[in-house]
């Protein structure tokens, strides 16, 4: 019988590195020969890039947009993550349920038991096996931001948001060691790809 694959979610405020560091990690999967499907929130399946693009560009009222990061999610645990799991292959989520909590939660000040809600309602039985948290203060994050890009509706918010989300990520990072590995993402792109190589190698190892 088929194992179930990996379940891996990548988080972090904007600019931390995330998307750069994904594609190194996903090069290394794919390279061992495990089936790696590389995703993302909110989106990851037709429904859910529409979704994505009104979360990201509409203005609307908070628990609304909490309502349509978990609808966008459900969708995707439906369509793409389990039957990708189920079948043995490995899942990497460029975001899950961690950043409704940091986003939602911390930065917007949506009460925390009313995620958790809908975080076991929408997938009760499912977590990631393992999160990689991109920490980074919030002044290199924002000067790696107004570097590269048009920014959206949450890259625009102010400091205070960052500083909310980050702590809240910090907050679940130290309530779920086993689960997370927190990465000092100041450092250079070289030296976080030594503690992904490890990270990695880890996982392979465990997985063989
Ligand atoms: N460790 C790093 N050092 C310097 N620049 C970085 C580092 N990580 C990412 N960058 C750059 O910062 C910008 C934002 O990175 P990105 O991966 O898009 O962040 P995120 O997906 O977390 O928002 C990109 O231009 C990227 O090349
Ligand atoms: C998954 C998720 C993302 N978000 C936000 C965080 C990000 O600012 C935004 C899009 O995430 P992301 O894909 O990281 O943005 P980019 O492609 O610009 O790097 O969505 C939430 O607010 N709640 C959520 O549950």
């Amino acid at each position: 019988m088929t194992s179930r694959g990996k379940f891996i979610t990548f988080e972090g405020i904007d600019g931390a590195g995330k998307s750069t560091h994904i594609r190194y990690c996903a090069d290394l999967i794919a390279a061992s020969g495990v089936e790696l499907v590389s995703t993302r929130e909110p989106g990851g399946t037709p429904l859910g890039e529409k979704l994505r693009e009104l979360i990201l560009h509409e203005a609307m009222h908070l628990e609304t947009e909490a309502l349509l990061v978990f609808a966008s999610r459900r969708e995707h645990i439906a369509q793409l993550i389990e039957p990708a799991l189920a079948r043995g292959a490995w899942v990497i989520s460029d975001r899950f349920t961690d950043a409704s909590f940091a986003y939602q939660g911390g930065g917007r000040g949506l009460e925390l038991v009313k995620i958790d809600t809908l975080a076991n309602w929408v997938h009760p039985e499912l977590s990631p096996d393992l999160t990689i948290l991109f920490d980074v203060p919030l002044d290199v994050a924002r000067a790696r931001l107004d570097a590269t890009r048009e920014l959206d509706r949450f890259e625009q918010e102010k400091a205070d948001f960052f500083l909310a989300a980050r702590n809240e990520y910090l907050r679940r990072a130290a309530a779920e060691p086993a689960r997370f590995r927190v990465i000092d993402s100041s450092q250079s792109i070289d030296a976080i790809r030594v503690e992904l190589d490890a990270i990695v190698a880890a996982l392979l190892a465990g997985a063989a």
